[in-house]
């Protein structure tokens, strides 16, 4: 249960009187996600989810990312929307944090995702891609190549306590990472983590996309390298490539990979791999006291790390690259 900072009642209510949606009816700790305090709220106009900005989150970027879910879903995107308090803002503060309340959306992650969830996902990304070309805003991804050695460091006296070796492995792929990771490829709004539990389906029907506070400008095809990791490997950590092609064809039918993309996918996978490798390491290692939470499993993203380092093409995951006959 990700509830890292408690609300007392009084104080929420205090805090909703700002807003125009109703009055408290009741709210609880949302028993899920690891980054934020999410909680579920009843008012008397409906439900709607208060999140409290964690660590990970400046305030700085709220109004990039608050504002992009406007922006997106003005293209047809769907996404919760924030709720605007009475002086017209979508933040502010509640318990020491910075806050904001958004619209309940309708729907279940998928806990098992299928082929059909892939494409479902493959298709939204390609489209949520598509709708942030004309974003204004910009936010470099400050998890992205040149933010993964601080992180590393934050964990690397301690990573062989949770695998031997581990520091080394880490080490050596960072050096490599660094040393060929491109600059030379299509950029734009990301959302940086596209996992199943930020995925909303009704039935085999996506019905939205959630948690942006990671969204960012960076290179188009890491967020496809992202879902791959995310979505296509199985419980028995064996990589499913009908699911991997079913991701990328419904992507490519939205927005058609460049040859050069679909040749650095593997690359972009070690990366994706890398950066929830590192995140989910000094979460492991640094759960803070009393915090509800259940950390995520360094590695699991070990794994794949490993499988992809030994990929090197997309033929290598048994997918046609783009342009090639089948
Ligand atoms: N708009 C929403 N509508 C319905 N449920 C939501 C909504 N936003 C969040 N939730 C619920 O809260 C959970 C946690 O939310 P979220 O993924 O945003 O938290 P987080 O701590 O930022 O997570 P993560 O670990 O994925 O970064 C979700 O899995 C979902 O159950
Ligand atoms: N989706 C991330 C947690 C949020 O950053 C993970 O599974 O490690």
């Amino acid at each position: 249960m990700a509830v890292y900072t408690d609300v007392a009642a009084e104080d929420l209510a205090e805090f909703l009187e700002s807003y125009d949606i109703g009055e408290l009816l009741s709210y609880k700790g949302i028993a899920e996600g690891v980054e934020n305090s999410n909680f579920l709220l009843h008012t008397s106009q409906g439900a709607y989810i208060l999140t409290l900005y964690e660590k990970r989150v400046a305030e700085g970027d709220l109004p990039y990312f608050l504002s992009l879910m406007g922006h997106l879903a003005e293209r047809g995107v769907s996404c919760p929307q924030p709720a605007r308090n009475r002086k017209g803002e979508v933040f502010s503060r509640l318990a020491g944090r910075p806050a904001a309340i958004i619209n309940f959306l309708e729907g279940m992650w998928p806990r098992r995702p299928n082929v059909t969830h892939c494409s479902g996902v493959g298709e939204a990304l390609a489209k949520m891609h598509l709708a942030g070309q004309d974003f204004p805003m910009v936010r470099q991804n400050p998890l992205s190549v040149s933010g993964w050695r601080p992180l590393f460091e934050l964990a690397a006296a301690r990573a062989d306590s949770v695998q031997a070796g581990l520091s080394d492995f880490i080490a050596r792929e960072l050096d490599h990472l660094e040393a060929n990771w491109p600059d030379d490829l299509p950029v734009g709004v990301i959302h940086a983590d596209l996992f199943p539990d930020n995925v909303f389906f009704l039935g085999d029907k996506l019905s939205g996309l959630i948690d942006f506070p990671f969204a960012c400008n960076d290179i188009l095809a890491y967020d496809v390298a992202i879902c791959l990791n995310a979505w296509c490997f199985e419980v028995d950590h064996s990589f499913n490539v009908t699911k991997a092609r079913a991701l990328l064809n419904a992507y490519r039918r939205a927005r058609p990979l460049s040859a050069a993309e679909e040749a650095a996918l593997p690359l972009l996978a070690r990366g994706a791999a890398m950066r929830f490798l590192l995140t989910r390491l000094v979460d492991f290692l640094n759960v803070p006291e009393g915090a509800l939470v259940q950390p995520k499993d360094p590695l699991e993203y070990v794994r794949k790390l490993r499988f992809q380092q030994n990929v090197a093409a997309i033929s290598d995951y048994g997918i046609t690259p783009a342009g090639c006959a089948a």
